[in-house]
């Protein structure tokens, strides 16, 4: 049974149209709802969480009907809001003891729940001063307890790692992994970072402007690319321009050469190429995809409202990357003179740069 389930979902404010027909399926697991600011991730959650009617459409929690089954839904669910909602004057043991309360636990088990949970999301002494003195990481922990004192079966985490710091965001999302893996409760978390998704879930949904972008598990969107990252010793660009006068599409960008994959001999021309030469490969692999290049490949910038968001980018032609350097623009026989497209995380290995790039059609150099 799907945790979540939409059906032509649309909320409409008198400005803006925050959800737009979001017809959206997901099972249990660690679910990322992605989407920039605005996007509507929020009013989703309200209203699932039955807090808000929607304009129109149709939605299911666990199976229970958001319209008839709002308390069902908030008994068996927890949920992490945004914004920072702490009573500033008491402990986090006794705001966290009094949710528990307010789901229906007796004082005792809801004692004991609430030192349980306090101590799984990572706070120990603290837990009897005052929320107001927390750091902000602190509160969020608080806010993440609270969501799960009732052991529910599936949370809400809006923007859980907001305002964190790089270390604080790797606990939290740590934690987020184990709420899932180890406790078998389902998440639905939210964020506008696409690539800390990327690390905790196994399923990912993309909203923009309301509209749904995408939904599928997260290796669909990782999945091997038709690019080849080669690097070598020395001699990079002279193996670059060894596979481009084969017909191999081929462009610097770094220390490495960026090789569009043709078909399973570009590997022979690649590996004949560094025995030719007596290089020296150091790396052969293929890249994987990340789940920003959903966004790369939409148009820059949110589209305006009632507008479809660009192409995904496993609509691209295979192989489309980036603009940089290419060896497909420099006339036949020239060497290749680009510098590197990215910041070098060492010298060059290739002669120093002989002037500006010239700019070259990605791929062109397969006629
Ligand atoms: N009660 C409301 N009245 C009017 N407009 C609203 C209301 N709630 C949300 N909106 C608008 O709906 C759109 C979606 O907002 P929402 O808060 O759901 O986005 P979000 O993806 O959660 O963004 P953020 O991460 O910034 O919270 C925004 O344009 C917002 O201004």
């Amino acid at each position: 049974m799907p945790i979540i389930a939409t059906e032509g979902l649309t909320m409409r404010f008198p400005r803006v149209t925050a959800l737009d027909d979001l017809s959206v399926s997901v099972e249990p697991g660690v679910v990322g709802l992605v989407g920039a600011n605005g996007a509507g991730k929020s009013t989703l959650i309200k209203i699932l969480l039955g807090l808000q009617p929607p304009t129109t459409g149709r939605a299911t929690v666990l199976g229970l009907d958001i319209a008839r089954e709002g308390l069902r839904i908030r008994e068996s669910v927890g949920f992490m809001p945004e914004y920072d909602c702490l009573p500033p004057d008491v402990s986090a043991t006794e705001f966290v003891v009094h949710m528990a309360r307010m789901c229906g636990l007796p004082p005792t088990a809801a004692r004991e729940r609430a030192a349980d949970t306090l101590r799984h999301v990572g706070l120990y002494e603290e837990r009897y001063r005052p929320i107001g003195g927390y750091s902000t990481g602190m509160k969020q922990r608080v806010k993440l307890a609270q969501a799960l004192v009732h052991d529910p079966q599936l949370v809400f985490l809006d923007e859980p790692t907001n305002g964190l710091d790089p270390a604080g965001r790797d606990e939290m999302l740590d934690l987020i992994r184990r709420i899932g893996a180890e406790f078998g409760i389902s998440v639905l978390v939210t964020s506008h970072l696409l690539g800390e998704l990327e690390r905790v879930c196994d399923h990912v949904v993309i909203i923009d402007g309301g509209k749904l972008l995408r939904s599928q598990a997260v290796e669909a969107y990782t999945e091997a690319s038709g690019v080849l990252t080669v690097e070598v010793d020395e001699g990079r660009d002279l193996l670059g321009q060894k596979l481009f006068d084969q017909g191999v599409s081929v462009r610097p960008e770094g220390r490495f050469l960026v090789v569009d994959i043709a078909d399973e001999a570009t590997y022979d021309l690649i590996r004949d190429g560094v025995a030719e030469l007596e290089l020296r490969l150091i790396r052969l692999e293929q890249r994987r995809h990340h789940i920003e290049e959903v966004f790369a490949a939409a148009p820059a910038g949110p589209p305006p409202p009632g507008m479809p968001p660009g192409p995904p980018f496993a609509d691209q032609p295979p192989g489309a990357m980036p603009a940089g350097p290419s060896f497909a623009g420099q006339p036949p026989g020239a060497m290749p003179a680009g510098p590197p497209a990215g910041p070098p995380a060492g010298p060059p290995a290739g002669p120093p740069p002989a002037g500006p790039p010239a700019p070259g059609p990605q791929g062109g150099a397969q006629s």
